[in-house]
């Protein structure tokens, strides 16, 4: 793969509107998060005007954390504007393996065909059917033990995979990169998984031809502002604010510098 610095220069350059429809618990973040980083987020996803709006949005995020069932006909109505207008589209499965409403919803919505799929350990690793050690939302798997069903998910279904967790894995069946960075406070803070899910958008958005490469680039942008901030920080509530200030501050040289990538 190419340098990572123009995508995040083409990002901040586009400054792509990402129609985000997440959880109560993540909105806020989700949306400074896209902020400090250099997109536009707008959080629409009433099933009146959801698939609407995505017709205007460069990308457009569905996770389904807080979920219900007028929130489902949302996200559908949106991925399927998306689809048709080839404008990538991000799924965070949240916690899909707690319920049967959630398992239902996050494998109807995967077969409406995400461009990329996000998750943690645990939920990547429940859609091989195993039984994955994650308490609700938070995981209890090692991102090494999801990333085979990454790739074969990846591979049947045509998509980019992202698994998070201490060091991230990111497969499009053929190609994939570890991301290092970051810090253990960052499951400490309520959602940042979610914002990240936001920002995959935000850079999948900008960088159209290829979104391995925009789910990379953003994955390393995270870990890059993750250890920086770890560094300042006295605990969660400062690493928030450390954490928006240093995705703010990366530059696209930085990003190329401080970002550890491995190529397995
Ligand atoms: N122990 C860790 N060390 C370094 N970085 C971490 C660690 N755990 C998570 N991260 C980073 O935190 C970010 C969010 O990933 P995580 O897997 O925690 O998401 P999540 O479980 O979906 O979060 P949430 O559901 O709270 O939104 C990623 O950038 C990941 O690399
Ligand atoms: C805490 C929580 N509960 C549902 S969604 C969410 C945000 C982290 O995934
Ligand atoms: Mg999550």
């Amino acid at each position: 793969m190419a340098d990572i610095a123009p995508i995040l220069q083409k990002m901040r350059a586009d400054a792509p509107l990402v129609q985000c429809i997440t959880n109560y618990v993540a909105m806020n973040i989700a949306a400074n998060v896209l902020l400090a980083a250099g997109a536009s987020p707008a959080m629409v996803h009433a099933k009146e005007e959801a698939g609407e709006f995505a017709g205007i949005a460069s990308a457009v995020t569905i996770n389904i954390g807080t979920l219900s069932p007028d929130w489902l006909a949302g996200m559908k109505a949106a991925a399927e504007t998306a689809n048709r207008n080839r404008t990538p589209w991000v799924l965070d499965p949240v916690a899909h393996f707690a319920t049967g409403f959630r398992a239902r919803a996050a494998l109807e919505l995967l077969d409406l065909g995400p461009t990329i799929l996000r998750g943690n350990a645990s939920e990547i690793l429940a859609f091989s059917g195993a039984t994955s050690a994650g308490k609700g939302v938070d995981a209890g798997d090692s991102v090494a033990a999801a990333e085979e069903t990454a790739k074969t998910l990846a591979r049947e279904r045509n998509m980019v995979v992202a698994v998070t967790g201490e060091r991230d894995f990111v497969t499009d069946g053929t190609r994939s990169a570890r991301i290092g960075g970051g810090s253990p406070l960052m499951p400490r803070v309520t959602a940042l998984g979610c914002a990240l899910t936001a920002l995959v958008g935000g850079y999948a958005g900008a960088w159209r031809a290829d979104a391995f490469e925009a789910t990379v680039a953003a994955l390393a942008h995270y870990g890059v502002a993750g250890s920086r901030a770890h560094v300042r920080a006295d605990g969660p509530g400062s690493f928030q604010a450390h954490f928006l200030d240093a995705l703010a501050a990366v530059t696209p040289q930085a990003l190329a510098s401080e970002a550890e990538i491995e190529w397995p």
